[in-house]
């Protein structure tokens, strides 16, 4: 029905629902919120004609040196487990989008997106997910009023979002006027912009509306997917200890696994989809509207509908996944060794709005995972009662579904594969 509607009626269903909270936060013209027309156009094609399918891959030798970077930063810190998980996908966007690397842990980039994950997102959630998104009226009124204090504490995070938006294009602006500007997707549009050349219609504020939602959109989003691998190591030890044999049958112990190794390293690639099967990143999607009156299957929807493309039901959807709460990646495999389930197709959404950032995204999550499977023993915590500590598999919602803190080891399988990674 998904692709039914999203896909195959995609200019009837691509528009977005107004979100109150995301608004009162100054997310307006970011183009994952903005609803479908011209503007929302002039978005994707900026984003398309840099994140498509061949661009992303110039980008893997800076996606395989980040991975080796987070692998050995886990290995010297494992207790801020999370921080070099969001710092692995923050590293790869702000230097594509922006040609900036990230070298020191004040970098005003880096500073920037964790204000925005940690005081901003916990504020405005997924979208829909407060009271004033159902009530949208209550963002006017006074914050002691019941309901309305969401929209106030979204309103006090403005000067969070306008970093975001602003920083980046003033920025890149300076360095292209001192011509030490990088090459990077800001800069390519920046620079396009000032010649006259291109797309006429492109304006700053496009940019910086694109600009804002790449670190939003491209870190968080990566970063929970990865921490939801990690949980699911913990968990399931067998499917750690199954997916290094294969890497080492295949890959051996000299050297780190690469993208030319995807196509030999089929356990691998379970492992990945499965991760975005078993708690998708962003279960709900993001809610599509209909722009005209339809009618489907008999059922008739009309104009403005909210259409929500539920990722997380899909993928425990019992007729296509058996024991589709269980970790599982060889449910994957073709019969008679495995089940032959399908791989999840809704993880990056539907139709025209689907993820542009999706062939990027999940090249940063084949290597992060291949790397650390390759160089790292990932294990149970020992209580002081001598026994394991088997975390829980419970995941908070916020601006994306991710695992509630968990405690696990993280060490070097060996001397060998550690120097790999130094
Ligand atoms: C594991 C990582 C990621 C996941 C699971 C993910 C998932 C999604 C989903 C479900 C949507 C909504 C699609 C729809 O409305 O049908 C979306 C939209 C979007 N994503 Fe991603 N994404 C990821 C990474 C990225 C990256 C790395 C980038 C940037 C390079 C990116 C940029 C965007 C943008 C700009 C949109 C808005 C598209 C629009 O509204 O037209 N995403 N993503």
């Amino acid at each position: 029905m998904a692709v039914d509607l999203l896909e195959k009626r995609g200019s009837n269903y691509s528009g977005r629902p107004v979100f109150p909270l995301h608004e009162s936060a100054g997310f307006s013209r970011a183009t994952a919120l903005m609803d479908y027309g011209n503007d929302h156009q002039l978005h994707r094609k900026m984003l398309q004609k840099y994140f498509n399918k061949g661009k992303a891959s110039l980008h893997r030798p800076f996606q395989a040196q980040e991975a080796r970077a987070l692998v050995q930063n886990l290995i010297l810190k494992p207790e801020n487990r999370q921080e070099h998980l969001i710092r692995f996908a923050t590293s790869i966007i702000i230097q594509i989008s922006y040609g900036h690397v990230i070298e020191a842990e004040d970098d005003p980039y880096l500073k920037i997106v964790n204000d925005v994950v940690h005081h901003v997102l916990p504020v405005i959630g997924p979208p829909e997910g407060s009271v004033v998104d159902l009530f949208p009226f209550l963002r006017h009124f006074p914050s002691w009023f019941p309901g309305a204090h969401d929209a106030y504490l979204a309103r006090s995070t403005r000067p969070f979002v306008e970093q975001l938006h602003q920083y980046p294009v003033a920025d890149i602006g300076e360095q292209m006027r001192l011509g030490t500007a990088k090459p990077s997707f800001l800069a390519a549009q920046l620079e396009e912009m000032q010649s006259g050349e291109g797309n006429h219609a492109i304006t700053l504020e496009h940019i910086q509306g694109v600009s804002a939602v790449l670190y939003l959109a491209g870190t968080d989003t990566t970063a929970s997917s990865l921490s939801t691998f990690f949980l699911a190591m913990v968990l399931h030890p067998e499917c750690q200890a199954k997916a290094q044999q294969e890497i080492d049958a295949v890959v051996g112990s000299n050297r780190l696994p690469d993208f030319n190794d995807r196509p030999s390293l089929p356990y691998i690639e379970c492992i990945l989809q499965e991760t975005l099967r078993w708690h998708p990143a962003v279960p709900l999607g993001i809610p599509h509207t209909s722009r005209e009156d339809d009618t489907y299957n008999g059922m008739f929807i009309p104009k403005g509908s909210i259409v929500v493309a539920h990722a997380r039901g899909m993928a425990l959807n019992e007729e296509v996944y058996k024991d589709p709460f269980t970790f599982e990646p060889d449910r994957f495999i073709s019969k008679p060794t495995g089940r032959g389930e399908p791989y999840l197709s809704g993880s990056f959404g539907f139709g025209r709005r689907i993820c542009p950032g999706r062939f990027l995204a999940d090249d940063s999550l084949w290597i992060a995972i291949a790397t650390a499977l390759a160089v790292l023993s990932i294990s149970r915590e020992i209580g002081e009662d001598g026994l394991e500590i088997i975390p829980e598999d419970k995941f908070k919602l916020e601006a994306t579904s991710q695992p509630l803190p968990y405690r696990c080891r993280i060490y070097p399988r060996n001397d060998v594969m550690r120097s790999l990674v130094a």
